[in-house]
């Protein structure tokens, strides 16, 4: 490998965050060092781990005098910096010193990413360090590098993925073994998956924050997480997964980023996060436990699928090391920093712009003309209905029936002007759910 004249032998690589992803990175940087060092041309020092607890019991246990408190004087003393402490503060003070020190940082963050990207990326072109960050979207997943580089030459028009791990995990669960909510959870978190606060992923709050870093890769533009419209897996009830796979459909949590029109014909992009019925037989209905999958859709490439595991302290660890060998490898042979290619900024639209079809579950009165005053409201709204089942209540203190309609393609905001149409109609008791529908 040519490397510049003076350059270093060994590289000091600092660690914040020593817990399931940290242990893991740590044990790589430890027991592959010899790889790493043919691979980079230059060992790879581990300096310190930053963690709150010095004495915890760990995934992975390092060299105990490597852990500390004080991760400031970890930074400062570094040539990389990982980030794995996940939250908002310290991270973002952390990743801001090391940038500013010219220093490149890896982190897998993506609610710090999604919520503060634009401070964290100019700071980084500020000094021409590397912010680097391909653990936050889908773990071991490449999703980011072949979004902003492989397809640099085509034009994205939409990217719709499986980018939770632990919401697919309870959904496969619940859906393929009739486990519990509760029950599905508490494995995730015991395998490793969920965040710290899982609350992020089953209100859907970490798939969005990865659906505003996918489409700030594949348009260009600094989304943000208040731009993206989220709905979790809370709601889901036995009933949805029932009507779902009653008309052939299987229920996933989807992260979804699309170029479309607004009615008035502008053009920007939609980013929404919601349960999604997909057909079964749509690649990504069949992403099981905690893989993730992600769906390109590029006006040349055509479709393209990314798929691995989505979660989990080694997956995730494989992501960030690949980030380390590229920055690490660049400050050895020397080089210019990867500067971002600015692209044509497209606006984020209103998420009501979007255009899907719907699953919406009534419980009405069981007595005529029931049916033609709902189809009615559709009519008048504009929406066309698919397909319509009506199942007979079985619970008595809920006499009456359901009804389960499938509509055609239809802008949001009319859809949601339509239930809020049925929600008024007296034979309507209760709008049970309302989910969308992709890949039909
Ligand atoms: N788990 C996963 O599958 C994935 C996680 N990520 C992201 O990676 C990051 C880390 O996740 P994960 O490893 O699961 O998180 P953990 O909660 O397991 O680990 C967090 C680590 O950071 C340390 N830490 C937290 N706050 C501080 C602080 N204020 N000062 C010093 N140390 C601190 C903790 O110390 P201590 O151990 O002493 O408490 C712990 O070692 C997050 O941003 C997460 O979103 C990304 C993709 C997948
Ligand atoms: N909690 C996240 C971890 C990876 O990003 C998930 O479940 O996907
Ligand atoms: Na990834």
């Amino acid at each position: 490998m040519p490397q510049h004249t003076d350059a270093p032998t060994a590289l000091k690589v600092a660690l914040l965050g020593g817990g399931t992803v940290g242990s893991q990175t740590a044990r790589i940087l430890t027991e592959d060092a010899d790889i790493l060092r043919d691979r980079v041309g230059a060992d790879l020092e581990l300096t310190g781990i930053a963690v709150r607890d010095t004495g915890a019991t760990r995934d992975w246990q390092a060299d105990p005098a490597l852990y500390t408190t004080d991760a400031e004087a970890l930074v400062d003393g570094a040539d990389v910096v990982i980030e794995l402490m996940g939250g908002i503060e310290p991270a973002r003070t952390l990743i801001l010193r090391a940038l500013a020190a010219g220093t490149s940082v890896v982190t897998g963050n993506k609610a710090l990413l999604a919520q503060h990207g634009e401070e964290l990326y100019a700071a980084a072109a500020a000094t021409g360090a590397q912010l680097s960050f391909e653990a936050a979207v889908a773990g071991a997943i490449p999703i980011l590098r072949p979004l902003r580089d492989s397809l640099a030459g085509d034009r994205v028009t939409r990217v719709m993925g499986i980018a939770n791990g632990t919401t697919n995990y309870i959904l496969d669960k619940m859906d393929s073994e009739g486990a519990g909510f509760d029950e599905a959870l508490a494995e995730a978190q015991r395998l490793g998956y969920a965040e710290a606060d899982p609350t992020a992923d089953v209100e859907g709050h970490d798939a969005a924050a990865k659906a505003a870093i996918l489409a700030t890769l594949a348009f260009g533009a600094p989304y943000t997480l208040d731009q993206v419209a989220v709905s979790g897996i809370t709601a889901i009830t036995a009933e949805d997964n029932e009507a779902a796979a009653d008309a052939g459909y299987v229920i996933k949590l989807l992260a979804i980023a699309e170029r479309a029109r607004a009615a008035d014909g502008a053009e920007g992009a939609v980013l929404r996060v919601h349960p999604t019925l997909l057909p079964r037989e749509h690649p990504l209905a069949s992403v099981r436990g905690a893989f993730n999958a992600v769906f390109v859709e590029a006006e040349n490439a055509g479709e393209l699928m990314f798929y691995g595991p989505g979660a989990g302290g080694a997956p995730t660890a494989s992501a960030v090391m690949g980030d380390v060998v590229s920055i690490a490898q660049r400050i050895v042979r020397g080089g210019p920093a990867r500067l971002r290619t600015p692209v044509a900024e497209l606006p984020a639209l209103d998420p009501a712009e979007a255009v899907t079809s719907g699953l919406v579950v009534l419980r009405v009165a069981d007595e005529p003309g029931v049916l033609r005053r709902v189809a009615g409201v559709f009519e008048e709204q504009g929406v066309s209905i698919e397909t319509l089942r009506q199942v007979q209540s079985e619970r008595d203190d809920a006499p009456g029936a359901s009804l389960r309609l499938i509509t055609h393609r239809a802008r949001q905001r009319d859809l949601d002007a339509t239930v809020e149409a049925l929600a008024a109609l007296d034979a309507v008791h209760e709008v049970a759910s309302v989910l969308r529908v992709e890949g039909n």
